[in-house]
């Protein structure tokens, strides 16, 4: 076996050997930070208010606005009876939260998790609201969660949970076109959205846009091309627009560009996964990936697809051949990397462990990885904090084109790829005839080629976060503040608009 095991304690002396930043300070820090302290960090809703907080302390609301904003409009908890393994009941507990109908439909995915309750939903529902005012997409937030261990049940029990839950959404109308869209979160994916889809269908046989009910379904059931990626692809965008930032570039000491940055990825599911594919094919060296059940290191860089066959055979990243094995998983923040980013829960960056991480820039790609002192933490020692609402927002912006496909009943691309096609073809022509002189067939292809569905969502992807990314750094500089504050304080002020505009809360 080519692996080693690093323990909680050599860890540590492994990664200080490896950087001269861990330095006297950080640990005198630690020292002052109690276990009582660590143990009592906020819960993940009580986190949220703080960042809001902060955010709209820049804003000139009255305090009876800010507080309208903060909180969640409505919440929907039920549960319902599923058979075991051993024939027995178990009560399974489901939850929707709808933050905000400032627009309609609300938006926001659906958890399978046994840490799943009601504060955790509201959160994420929270978030949601200004994620999407943060890439202009048009919706209310909201989020949704089944408090199971997805790991535990068939796919024939997952199945009825999905359809059960399904049922009280649709029946205590939390779920519609027009009212609320769940889509893809932890635990849960494509099958779980067919099948969300599939009993609002059988609910609503006169509605014919009841495609639009959820997004994140196979291209089978009305997906979209380019949803599963999504997540991971924002998160690539924007981290490649903030190292082309001169004022992060300065702050950092990095090079601008991907190829050759360091980077660790802590949860290796749908959005984990998808980054690291993306910085790989970059040229970045994933030299670090965190499980809940183990995390791995190698300098030398992990083949990522290589790991994600590795894992699924074997349920663990523990002994993957080459790398070093993290067995206390956690300490895989701890890496000294050029880019750290947490993709699995909240709360992974704490004031127990902050002032181990030495990574350069952090890319929030799960929602709420940090409490508000370690990120207090964080910024006063000069590292980058690339915000949850603004970095992980690539997966709802490909919703919302799966939503308006759903909407107009027909694929992107389809009305229009042959015509742009043959109209490229013709100035094609007219200029070879012109120049005198006839490309290459692949040359020509590439030129001539009218865009596919793939090709739209990718684009208009990528427009949104670099559009966003601009916007929250324009903000940073003329307020003089950090990009997670920057990021709210223009949603704050995007929403406002919409009140102001339909006369609520300002007449
Ligand atoms: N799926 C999506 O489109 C979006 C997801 N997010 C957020 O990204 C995060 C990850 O979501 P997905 O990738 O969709 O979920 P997922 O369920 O596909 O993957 C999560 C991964 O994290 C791992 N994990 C769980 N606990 C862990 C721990 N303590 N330490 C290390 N790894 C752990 C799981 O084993 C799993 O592999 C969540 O915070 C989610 O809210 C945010 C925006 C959109
Ligand atoms: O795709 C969506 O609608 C929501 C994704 C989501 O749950 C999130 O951004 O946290």
């Amino acid at each position: 076996m080519l692996s080693r095991v690093i323990s909680k304690s050599n860890l540590t002396r492994v990664l200080v050997n490896n950087t001269t930043k861990t330095s006297t300070p950080i640990r005198s820090y630690s020292t002052q930070v109690s276990q009582h302290e660590i143990d009592n960090e906020p819960r993940f809703l009580e986190c949220f208010k703080h960042f809001f907080d902060k955010a709209a302390g820049l804003t000139n609301l009255k305090p009876g606005v800010i507080n309208n904003m903060k909180e969640c409009a409505v919440v929907l908890r039920v549960e319902f009876p599923i058979k075991n393994e051993h024939g027995d009941v178990d009560i399974v507990a489901g939850y929707r939260a709808q933050h905000s109908h400032h627009r309609l439909p609300c938006k926001g995915g659906i958890r399978f998790s046994n840490e799943v309750d009601l504060q955790e939903v509201m959160a994420l529902a929270s978030l949601m609201t200004y994620k999407c005012a943060v890439v202009d997409v048009p919706f209310g937030g909201a989020k949704g969660g089944v408090r199971i261990d997805p790991k535990k049940y068939t796919v024939a029990q997952r199945e009825k949970i999905t359809r059960a839950y399904t049922l009280h959404l649709c029946q205590k109308n939390f779920i519609g076109p027009g009212i609320d869209v769940p889509a893809p979160d932890m635990g849960t994916g494509e099958q779980e959205m067919a099948w969300i889809r599939d009993t609002y269908s059988a609910f609503n046989t006169n509605d014919v846009d009841s495609m639009a009910c959820v997004t994140g379904k196979p291209i089978s059931a009305g997906g979209i091309r380019g949803r599963t990626e999504a997540t991971g692809l924002g998160v690539f965008y924007g981290i490649r627009e903030f190292l082309s930032y001169e004022e992060v570039l300065q702050k950092t000491g990095l090079t601008p560009g991907i190829k050759g940055k360091k980077i660790v990825i802590q949860g290796f599911g749908n959005v984990g996964y998808w980054a690291a594919k993306f910085f790989e094919q970059a040229g970045a060296k994933i030299i670090g990936i965190g499980e809940h059940n183990g995390s791995i290191y190698s300098e030398a860089g992990l083949n990522v697809d290589a790991v994600n066959k590795y894992r699924l055979q074997h349920g663990t990243l523990i002994d993957f051949p080459g790398a070093t094995n993290i067995t206390d998983a956690i300490k895989v923040l701890e890496i000294p990397c050029d880019i750290l980013i947490p993709a699995a829960l909240e709360k992974q960056i704490t004031i127990g462990n902050c002032v181990d991480v030495q990574a350069k820039i952090i890319g929030e790609a799960a929602n709420g990885p940090m409490t508000p002192r370690a990120d207090e933490y964080l910024l006063n020692r000069g590292h980058i904090i690339i915000p949850d609402l603004l970095l992980n927002a690539g997966g709802v912006t490909v919703s919302y084109f799966e939503w308006l496909k759903n909407l107009s009943h027909v694929r992107f691309g389809r009305l229009n790829k042959k015509w742009e096609e043959s109209s490229k073809k013709l100035l094609l022509e007219f200029v070879e005839q012109t120049v005198n002189k006839r490309l290459g067939d692949t040359e020509r292809n590439l030129i001539i080629h009218g865009a596919d569905e793939i090709d739209i969502v990718r684009s208009g992807l990528d427009d949104t976060m670099t559009n966003a990314c601009a916007e929250t750094r324009k903000t940073a500089i003329e307020k003089n503040t950090d990009y997670r504050s920057a990021a709210l304080y223009n949603a704050i002020m995007k929403i406002k608009a919409v009140y102001e505009s339909s006369g609520n809360l300002f007449s």
